[in-house]
């Protein structure tokens, strides 16, 4: 011991590009504080003229706060790196038990087979598994998923063993088979054939009886457990079903090679029409409770169903903060990058996050605290359950044990059931002071920001390999409409009277309050961005000039703080790993979620601030069918169906044309005067045009069912002709 106790287990190293950064940082503020002197100083006379010119300023006025706010989560990235192996030399005897939570909600949009692989990699973990337990809720209280559940109850027992003896990585079988290539010698490539032939088998049953949509009478009859359902009456109202399908406790149950097996747990919580639910965030706190009776681990990982283990030491990485003897005892959670194993070569619906991932957490983490994302995070109990932060805490690992009295299987199951009832958090904190925040669309982002309140740090840990990988939407509107439940959610915090933001201000520094501002604040940015698309446009028909000529100096400051902040943007966004397509595609999506899923989130919050409308949660479809994913794959933007999204996109694009092609007229009728005093006008609505090009395709050329639908096309037609003509006459 001696020297090597006190080795920290984790250490802290800040990016290194720094000059550049300050450079382009102070000759941006400088050509955003000329813009605005010339906005002040030639303020237009005529009255439309001048309304115009005001409304552009406002908006640049709010684009450069908003700036701002981007280049606060820039200002210090950090980066986190482990020491496994001093964990080890000194912990491995005292590792605390980890509970792990994989929630689940839709047997037809989250397939069971896919909730499986995330099941069993997490129960994969490089840990000792008499120290693992896993639960998986299920709100959709399927008995498909349980079906499915209670196959791979049986398969882990090859499972695990299997992963352990050829070192298997990633411990998802579906994605580790898709890959592996079978071994070369003779005895070994036996057993890698049969573990694959029985997960094979497994899955297709799985498969099949998904598909039928019902568990047949036989099977029903194997398994006790399936009577339940049949007190089952609809997904929205049905009883608690707790199944413990492992239970570690028990020396009986082992693994094909006698080892002992991490606990596997099931549970649909009671749903009652007349109780809200609260989504995941009530699931969770079901799941804390039912687990605190189980197991009671000091440390909680949650995963969605989708985001399997791709790494099988995330876990001993998380403990390397938690169990750090200096500054393992402020941290209450550490959170790992959301990332997606189906992100094509030019990402078309920007949905990789890379740039938020690794550039502004870790500039978050840097200002001080990662947020909560939802998924991929590790929490201490007490934190999630609403401790307060206090210099005295410290943990003595070797004193935590979450073990709970002894019980039998059966008489823990009826014990456990209480908790998950619909009428439990009557009158308690639960969902306020205690486990996840209730009544926000993100309740993720909502619940971290609370525990930083209450004294709490967090790290943002990114490893080298990364640790979770999950689905993207694959759809134009289900990207849009993830994004309008975040900035909607996101701007409920901000507006609502208990947002932390404002009453945490003793305990949370004021750049992290800035930080999180660009995300609450997401939703904001339609309001400038659709003035910015629109009224340029308008004024250019009507021959009134908002920007400074191209043979006028002005222009240069526009200029500068327009090309430079782009192409800083594409320097990070190739630097994450992106292409320059993807980064092209990434703009689009950028106009595209700012006028509509920020727009409507605005609307709805406005909605409700009146009392109108309630937050809901959409969940992100995780399967398409075959056409749709082909699309998807060769990265064709998909439409198909109708949505009010599309009419907005789609006027939009055609107003823009209709612009753009006035504005090219007035050129050839007047030469080069014209082009002269509308260049910045022209151009930008020559960029929205360019930008809009998958739009005018699936408008006009393409025959697949993704293309633009017909009552969208003939609605949009309309309403742009009408703003084009008010626009001129
Ligand atoms: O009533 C519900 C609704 C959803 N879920 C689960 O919540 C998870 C996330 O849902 P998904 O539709 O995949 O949402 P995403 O937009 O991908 O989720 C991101 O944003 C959410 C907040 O809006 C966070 O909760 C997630 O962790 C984060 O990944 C899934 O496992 C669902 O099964 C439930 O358990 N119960
Ligand atoms: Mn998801």
């Amino acid at each position: 011991m001696g020297r090597s106790s006190s080795l920290p287990l984790f250490e802290t190293k800040s990016s290194r590009r720094r000059l550049l950064f300050k450079f382009y940082l102070a000759s941006v503020l400088v050509s955003i504080c000329l813009i605005w002197v010339y906005r002040i100083s030639y303020l237009p006379e005529g009255l439309l003229q001048r309304w115009a010119w005001i409304g552009l300023f406002i908006a640049e006025v709010w684009i450069s706060f908003y700036w701002f706010l981007t280049q606060v989560v820039r200002w210090n990235p950090v980066y986190r790196f482990t020491f496994r192996d001093r964990l080890s030399e000194r912990h491995e005897k005292y590792l605390p038990g980890v509970d792990i939570f994989v929630c689940t909600a839709d047997p037809v949009i989250e397939p069971p087979i896919m909730v499986v692989n995330t099941v069993l990699s997490v129960m994969a973990y490089d840990y000792p598994p008499e120290k693992l337990n896993v639960y998986l809720s299920d709100d959709g209280g399927s008995d498909l998923t349980f079906y499915a559940i209670l196959e791979a109850s049986k398969f882990s027992k090859y499972w695990l063993p299997f992963c352990k003896k050829f070192n298997v990585e990633p411990r998802s079988p579906e994605a580790y088979f898709r890959s592996a290539v079978e071994p070369l010698d003779e005895p070994k490539v036996k057993e890698w054939l049969f573990i694959k032939e029985l997960y094979m088998d497994m899955k297709n049953q799985i498969e099949a009886i998904s598909k039928l949509g019902k568990v047949s009478d036989e099977i029903r009859k194997e398994h006790k457990g399936f009577r339940e359902w049949d007190f089952v009456l609809s997904q929205r109202d049905h009883q608690t079903i707790l199944k413990i399908l492992i239970d570690g406790r028990d020396p009986k149950l082992v693994d094909s090679e006698g080892q002992p097996l991490p606990t596997l747990v099931y549970l649909a919580r009671e749903k009652r029409p007349q109780y809200p639910h609260h989504f995941k965030a009530g699931a969770m706190n079901s799941l804390i409770r039912v687990s605190s009776r189980i197991s009671n681990s000091p440390i909680i990982l949650n995963v969605d169903c989708d985001m399997y283990s791709n790494n099988s030491n995330a876990i001993r990485d998380a403990l390397c903060f938690f169990m750090d003897d200096e500054k393992g005892h402020v941290i209450g959670y550490v959170q790992f990058p959301q990332t997606f194993e189906n992100i094509t070569k030019n990402d078309l619906y920007g949905s990789s996050l890379q740039v938020i991932m690794e550039v502004e957490i870790p500039g978050l983490d840097a200002n001080g605290g990662a947020p909560y994302i939802g998924t991929g995070c590790f929490h201490r109990r007490e934190t999630l359950c609403g401790k307060r932060y206090t210099k005295e805490y410290k943990v003595d690992w070797k004193k935590v044990d979450g073990k709970t009295a002894v019980y039998c299987t059966n008489a823990l199951e009826e014990a456990s059931k209480v908790l998950a009832s619909c009428s439990y958090e009557e009158n308690t904190e639960w969902g306020k002071e205690m486990g996840l925040k209730y009544g926000y669309a993100t309740e993720d982002l909502m619940t971290g920001l609370c525990i930083q309140c209450r004294g709490w740090g967090s790290i943002n840990f990114i490893p080298e390999r990364k640790a979770f990988l999950g689905v993207a939407p694959t759809t134009l509107l289900q990207s849009l409409v993830q994004h309008k439940r975040w900035s909607e959610g996101h701007l409920h915090i901000f507006l609502s009277k208990y947002c932390p933001l404002f009453h945490g201000r003793r305990t949370i520094p004021l750049k992290l309050q800035l930080s999180y501002c660009r995300y609450l604040l997401w939703a904001t940015n339609s309001l400038a961005t659709l003035y910015y698309v629109s009224v340029p446009s308008i004024c250019l028909l009507r021959g009134i000039s908002l920007f400074p000529q191209a043979s006028n100096p002005w222009i240069h400051p526009f200029a500068y703080a327009i090309l430079s902040n782009r192409i800083y943007g594409l320097g990070e966004f190739v630097w994450c790993g992106g292409t320059f397509q993807g980064w092209w595609n990434d703009q689009r999506m950028w106009l595209f979620k700012r006028t509509t899923s920020y727009f409507f989130a605005v609307v709805d919050n406005i909605l409700r601030l009146l009392g109108f409308t309630k937050s809901a949660f959409v969940i992100t479809a995780k399967v398409a069918d075959d056409d749709i994913s082909k699309r998807y794959e060769r990265e064709v933007m998909e439409f198909g169906s109708p949505s009010p999204m599309f009419n907005i996109i789609v006027t939009l694009a055609l107003f823009s044309m209709f612009c753009f092609l006035g504005g090219v007229k007035l050129i050839v009728i007047s030469q080069t005067k014209i082009l002269d005093e509308f260049a910045v006008q022209i151009i930008l609505c020559g960029l929205l045009v360019l930008i809009n090009m998958p739009v005018y395709q699936a408008l006009f050329f393409r025959e697949d069912k993704g293309r633009m639908p017909i009552s969208v096309t003939c609605k949009s037609v309309v309403f742009a002709v009408l703003v084009y003509s008010i626009a001129v006459c």
